[in-house]
């Protein structure tokens, strides 16, 4: 990591309070030395780490004050109480204050106080009930950042896979109609140059999953994969993109035929994420490839079920970390003048 890089430290969002946002933070800061993570920040409300963690808090209004902290305790970027808290219980307060630790993060990220974002686990559920209208945090992020959604794509990646769901969260129902052609095109061009710029993976090979059994069996079983699939990768090899599909997406997983691709695009939410988590329960991240801003995000919810009984794994939010540190880092060389 370039020197600059690790002068900027990253933005870690607490997500909704009440989940278990505020201990896998903790924890990662807890595990900082094991894991090499470089200095990270918390964005939220410190009395909700305080809730549910015995260790060392430091509050900080300056990001130039979190090196230095991060080597004892863990930075807060205190903004609010969220109110009376129970862990496990959603509240509208803790809501909100999930939202400004978002809106703030951008905002570091974006004007480059930050080196790279990472959100916390929000209730898309309870953000509703506050009134915010995207369906998760990577369409809020990307509106913030000038980008529109499609051009804003979800990859999870882990260790032996990556995956990318084309359409997210909309109804199964859908998904036909709004799984298109220019669709999967605009994405998997995102998902190759992404792949180049923050994995290194100068010329990656992508599959693309179809969305029927077998890949629709020759037409039998469903038409999305010649109508709309196979025009696509044909567009996408046209361009010198390296893609094969429609596949069938029940062997595509198998061990020998993942391992073939640096990401296989899926149909829909569960037909990517299943798999992958699968694999990758404990040590997946959620990243957005497309922004001008590094984001990611350990690849689980709130949690609601277990917050504050100390059984949340924070190996997903370390994982998510050490991305972002990783990226920051590609971006930084990339940028650096030849000498
Ligand atoms: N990145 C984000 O902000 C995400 C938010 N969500 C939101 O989270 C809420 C709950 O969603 P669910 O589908 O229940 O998914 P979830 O990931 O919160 O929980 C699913 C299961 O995994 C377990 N789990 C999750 N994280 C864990 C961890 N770190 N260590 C150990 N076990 C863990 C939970 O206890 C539960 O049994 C929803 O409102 C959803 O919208 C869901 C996925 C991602
Ligand atoms: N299932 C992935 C997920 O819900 C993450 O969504 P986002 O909040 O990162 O857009």
């Amino acid at each position: 990591m370039s020197d600059s890089c690790q002068r900027r430290p990253i933005a870690v969002t607490i997500g909704d309070p009440a989940g278990v946002g505020p201990e896998v933070a903790a924890g990662a800061w807890a595990a900082r030395r094991k894991h090499d993570l470089p200095p990270f920040v918390v964005i939220g409300d410190a009395a909700a780490i305080e809730a549910v963690w015995d260790g060392p808090v430091a509050r900080v209004g300056e990001m130039d004050e979190v090196a230095a902290a991060f080597e004892t305790a863990l930075p807060v970027w205190h903004l609010e109480d969220s109110g009376p808290l129970t862990p496990g219980s959603p509240t509208p307060a803790g809501a909100a204050l999930a939202l400004h630790a978002l809106e703030t993060g951008i905002g570091l990220t974006r004007n480059q106080a930050a080196a790279a974002l990472v959100t916390g686990p929000v209730s898309k559920h309870a953000l509703h009930g506050i009134g915010y209208t995207h369906p998760g945090q990577t369409e809020f992020i990307a509106e913030r950042c000038g980008v529109t959604a499609t051009n804003a794509v979800m990859m999870l990646a882990g260790p032996g896979l990556r995956v990318v769901p084309l359409t997210v969260h909309i109804p199964l129902a859908q998904v036909p109609e709004r799984l298109t052609s220019e669709l999967i095109v605009a994405k998997a061009r995102i998902v190759a140059r992404g792949l180049a710029r923050d994995f290194g993976i100068a010329t990656p090979r992508l599959a693309i999953a179809g969305l029927n059994p077998h890949a629709g069996e020759n037409g039998q079983l469903g038409d999305e994969e010649g109508r709309i699939i196979a025009p696509a990768v044909a567009q996408l090899a046209e361009e010198g993109i390296a893609v094969d599909g429609p596949l069938a997406a029940d062997a595509l997983f198998a061990p020998g035929i993942r391992d073939g691709y640096a990401a296989i695009l899926c149909g829909y939410h569960d037909q990517a994420l299943a798999p992958f988590k699968a694999l990758h329960f404990h040590d997946g991240v959620n990243l957005t490839l497309g922004l001008p801003i590094i984001r990611t995000s350990p690849d689980h919810g709130t949690a609601f079920n277990i917050a504050g009984t100390g059984r949340a794994d924070a190996g997903p939010t370390i994982a998510a970390i050490a991305m972002a540190a990783r990226m920051a880092a590609a971006r930084e060389r990339s940028c650096a003048p030849a000498k």
